[in-house]
């Protein structure tokens, strides 16, 4: 089959590619206050991030810490009311207009009246790909994601899991370097989820795309992540950075080691120090 989907090592050429010089996400005294009826809400106070090319990392914290909140100023999906933020060099607009990223939401998201393939070329239709290229590409999302052979299902002959990888699929069909997900797997039981964090690592190993994952759960950040992003509560701020140094090669029983168990523990310590427990 030919390949829609670069791998890792192959790069676009274009000037919009992440491997030019600089951080995918550059994020100096980022702010973002929401006002409401009542109270203005700090959903995100001085952030400071740095994420580079090929990089996976997750935003872990306790609810209303303002990761989803942070994911969608990265996707210009909410504007910040201070500081700068740039994606791939440029504003969050410009990058979004660039296509530079694919963003996977909680809930898979599909629509229900389209068949799996027909959601997949969504995006594809948007940006007016011919008919042979959205086909090329459906093909390659399907088996990149192991869904080959259930295209012309609908969403709800699915399972959840099948759903949530179709929905990937659909982030990734325009082949961006920037994959931004929402807790995809949150909604899953566990020995699903854990398939599938098995398979976004092994993908994530194959395309080498920039990840950046939001979770509340301390296994799934170790186990999937280069480094992990600690944040607290009122107002939402990065507490602590944790580097997740396991390797590229991580089977699931890697949870049960002493070097997994230890940065766990930092990451638990880390959301203790940071919480108000109010
Ligand atoms: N559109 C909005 N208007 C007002 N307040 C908002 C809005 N969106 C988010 N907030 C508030 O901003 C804070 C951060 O919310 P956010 O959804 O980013 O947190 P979160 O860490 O992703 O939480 P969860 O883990 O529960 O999804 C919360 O206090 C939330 O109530």
């Amino acid at each position: 089959m030919a390949l829609a989907f670069r791998q890792a090592g192959e790069r676009e050429s274009d000037a919009l590619s992440s491997e030019a010089e600089g951080p995918v996400i550059e994020a100096r005294g980022l702010n973002l206050v929401f006002e409401t009826a009542d109270a203005p809400v700090h959903a995100l106070k001085d952030i400071d991030l740095s994420i580079g090319a090929g990089e996976f990392v997750s935003l872990i914290g306790p609810s209303g810490c303002g990761k989803t909140t942070l994911l969608r100023v990265i996707a210009d999906l909410e504007q910040p009311t201070g500081g700068s933020i740039t994606v791939n060099g440029m504003s969050p607009d410009e990058a979004r207009q660039a296509r530079a990223y694919g963003y996977v939401f909680q809930a898979a998201a599909l629509y229900p009246w389209r068949t799996i393939e027909k959601n997949i070329a969504l995006p594809l239709e948007i940006f007016g790909l011919s008919k042979a290229e959205q086909d090329k590409r459906i093909a390659a999302g399907l088996d990149l994601v192991g869904l080959t052979g259930f295209g012309k299902k609908f969403p709800w002959q699915l399972s959840g899991g099948m759903q949530q990888r179709a929905s990937i699929a659909r982030a990734l069909s325009f082949d961006p370097d920037l994959l931004l997900m929402d807790e995809p797997f949150g909604a899953l039981d566990e020995i699903v989820r854990d398939h599938l964090n098995e398979e976004l690592l092994k993908l994530w190993a194959k395309t080498r795309k920039t990840v950046v994952f939001v979770t509340h759960s301390i296994p799934e950040a170790v186990f999937l992540s280069t480094r992990i992003v600690v944040m607290s509560p009122r107002p939402g701020r990065i507490h602590e950075i944790i580097d997740c140094d396991l390797g590229p090669d991580r089977p699931l029983d890697i949870r049960d080691t002493p070097e997994f168990l230890e940065i766990a523990h930092w990451v638990r310590e880390g959301l203790k120090a940071g919480h108000g427990y109010d």
